[in-house]
């Protein structure tokens, strides 16, 4: 008997830090596409930010893990932090295809994200091994019919409301003193407090 694929989404991010925008990205798109489960994955080094993260790849791993935790979806991955390097999604998924031959993929990504898809790493090859779920996202917006034609097939427009949180502005919060309470999970900024995170330029 041939056992059915697993329909899982990668939400990859910088997570400098991970915010309820992120979560609820990833909520929405278990809900709307069916996902059987969600991966966190923190990239080594993010191939588009000319800026390198704030905070060191431990402290950023394990925010995500405190988020993920009370999801029993929802997981944290390792393969990007352990794999070293720019954090290629192509390379990425290769990988994975490789090792988990029965999964189905679906890589979760921001409005911001779908509008920059012509200049990730190798698209092409990419449209045609996966599938990406875009949310829209404060600042951007995108529509399925402004893709070429080609990749409309490839994205999944998936609602959800619309927050606008960034890691950018929780950052310059804590620089400035204020408070990122209802802008991360409990956990994660009782983390941030103790390990005294963004309150200076680098960690
Ligand atoms: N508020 C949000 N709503 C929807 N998608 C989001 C939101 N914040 C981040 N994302 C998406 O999550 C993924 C990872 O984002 P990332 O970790 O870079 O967070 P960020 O808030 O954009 O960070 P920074 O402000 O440092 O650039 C990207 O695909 C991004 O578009
Ligand atoms: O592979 C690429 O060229 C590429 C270019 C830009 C972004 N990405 C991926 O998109 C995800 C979100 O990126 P970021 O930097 O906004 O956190 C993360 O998994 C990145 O590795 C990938």
């Amino acid at each position: 008997m041939q056992v059915a694929a697993k329909r899982i989404g990668i939400m990859g991010g910088t997570f400098d830090p991970i915010h309820l925008g992120h979560l609820l990205a990833a909520e929405a798109a278990y809900e709307a596409a069916e996902l059987d489960e969600v991966w966190f994955m923190p990239t080594h080094v993010p191939p588009h930010k000319t800026k390198q993260p704030e905070a060191g790849q431990e402290y950023r791993w394990q925010m995500v893990e405190l988020a993920v935790a009370p999801v029993d979806y929802f997981h944290a991955s390792k393969w990007e932090l352990e794999q070293g390097g720019i954090s290629y999604t192509w390379d990425t998924v290769q990988g994975l295809q490789a090792q988990y031959p029965n999964v189905n993929w679906y890589w979760i990504i921001g409005g911001d994200m779908v509008a920059y898809l012509p200049q990730w790493h190798a698209i092409e090859e990419l449209m045609s091994a996966i599938h990406f779920i875009g949310l829209q996202r404060p600042g951007s917006s995108w529509t399925v019919e402004a893709l070429p034609p080609a990749w409309q097939q490839r994205i999944i427009e998936v609602a959800m409301p619309q927050l606008d949180i960034s890691s950018t502005n929780i950052r310059k919060r804590r620089k400035d003193g204020r408070s990122i309470r209802f802008l991360v999970p409990d956990t994660v900024e009782q983390y941030v407090k103790r390990w005294e995170l963004y309150e200076t330029d680098s960690r």
